[in-house]
Order: C-alpha cells, then structure tokens, then sequence
C-alpha cells in the first residue's frame, strides 16, 4: 500500500527562542516552493510547542512533542500530559525514543501506556524502536525491534493515530548509517509485525527511518521499500538542511 511519506525534526533539547527564525524560514520555503508530496512536522523542545504553533498558522508545518507523561493531569511536577501537548497546539508526540529508554530507563510497558495517552489526546503516537551497538553486532537486531514492537504498541493501533520510527541506536548523532539492506530488512519485518498484528490497518501505519539523516543520503535511504519518510535529528535544526531532506520527495514548482 502506498502511504503518504512523513519527514518529521525531533530538534530534542536543543532550541531558544531565536530558534524559531529556522521554523520561520523552513515556513518560507515550503511557502515558495509549495510541497506536497510529503507531511512535514517538527518537534521542538515544549517550551516553543505554544509559539510555534502561532507562526506556523497557515503553513504545512505540523508539531509534535518530544514525550508525554501517561496521565492526563496531577501530581507530577517536571512532566507534561499528552493533553497540554494538544492544548499548546501539537499534532503529535515522540514516544520511547531510545534517548527517553536510556536516560529515564522507560520500558516498552511505559511507552505503551504513553502512546495510549497520546491517542487518549488525540495526538499521533510516534513510537521509536531501535537496537544497540552491541545488538546488532550479537545479530539480535529483529528479535530486539519486535519485542519493543510487542511491548511499546497499545491497542487500538491504525494509520491515523501511530507512526513508528526505526532508530538503531548506534546511528544516532554518529554520522553512521546501516546498509540499505539492513534498512530495508528491519523495515520488512516491522511491516510484517504490524500486519499480522493489525490486519489491513497495519498497512498504512508509516514506518519512519531515524538516525544520521542529511540532504546528502535522504535520497538513498527515503527511497528504500518499506520507508515512509525519516525521523531526522540534527540536521531538522536548520531550514536548509530539512528543507534539502525533504526536497527528495520532489516539489511541485
Ligand atoms: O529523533 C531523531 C534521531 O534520534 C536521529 O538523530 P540524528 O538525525 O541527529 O542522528
């Protein structure tokens, strides 16, 4: 099934208000150049989520979160619900990325219960997934993805409300990527995941690639089956950068 293709920028704890003239300018650009062959989001840090959405009134720019706490409101000081996410205008959230896993030790159990929040919200899930270093190199990379796949999906799962982002750890920040074999290998099995799981709606869930993504490998890496856009870090910081991303997906002037 064709899915329409998702380039979202998890800017994580990067981000001032100066940031912002780079959303400004990727608005520009979308806005000269308009695009449609892909869904644009980007994640800022939560602080900017309210003042985003503001600016980008009228633009192709979706937001996200970057996490969300499980409960709806409460006792939970530092923590920010899923519904304060929407309330500041976001359309989505980031859950159980692998720097969340390792940081603040959540499990896949507790990135469920987060991706239900999120959907309780009305906030697209996007749920990362993703195998260490060591993993790979043990061989253990499928069985590793499908027990997070088993663990981190809440029911109630479909095309509309969940996004999942393959993310090998060990290509996060590094500059380094997996072959495209190996890409087009794990997206396959999470695909087939999805479908035994899900049906026909495990179909037109889109499965992100994440980790080391630049104007310069997108073309390679977006076009392999199975890849339904990227999850980009560093390079969604700046305009030009996620702008050169998503000009792989061609633009219509
Ligand atoms: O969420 C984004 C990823 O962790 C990828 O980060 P990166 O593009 O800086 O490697």
């Amino acid at each position: 099934m064709d899915v329409r293709p998702l380039v979202a920028g998890n800017w994580k704890m990067n981000g001032l208000e100066t940031s912002l003239a780079e959303l400004t300018s990727l608005g520009k650009k979308l806005k000269d150049h308009p695009f449609d062959m892909a869904d644009v989001m980007i994640c800022p840090p939560a602080t900017l989520i309210a003042r985003a959405h503001d600016m980008l009134a009228g633009t192709a720019i979706a937001l996200g979160g970057q996490d969300c706490h499980t409960a709806e409101s409460g006792a939970h000081t530092g923590d920010i619900s899923a519904e304060m996410l929407a309330d500041a205008g976001a359309d989505a959230v980031i859950v159980g990325h692998s720097e969340r896993r390792a940081d603040h030790g959540e499990t896949d159990a507790l990135i469920a219960e987060k991706a239900a929040a999120a959907h309780r919200a009305g906030l697209t899930a996007i749920i990362c997934v993703g195998e260490t270093e060591k993993e790979r190199r043990d061989g253990i990379t499928l069985a590793i993805v499908g027990e997070q796949l088993e663990g981190s999906l809440p029911d109630g799962v479909d095309g509309d409300n969940t996004v999942i982002a393959y993310e090998p750890v060990w290509a996060i920040g590094t500059g380094l990527t997996p072959t495209i074999e190996d890409v087009e290998e794990v997206h396959r099995f999470i695909r087939g995941h999805l479908t035994e799981k899900l049906g026909n709606k495990g179909e037109s869930v889109r499965i992100l690639y994440g980790g080391s993504v630049k104007p310069s490998n997108a073309a390679e890496l977006l076009a392999v089956p199975e890849v339904n856009g990227a999850l980009v870090g560093g390079a969604s910081l700046k305009a030009d950068d996620f702008y050169g991303i998503l000009a792989t997906y061609g633009k219509n002037s």
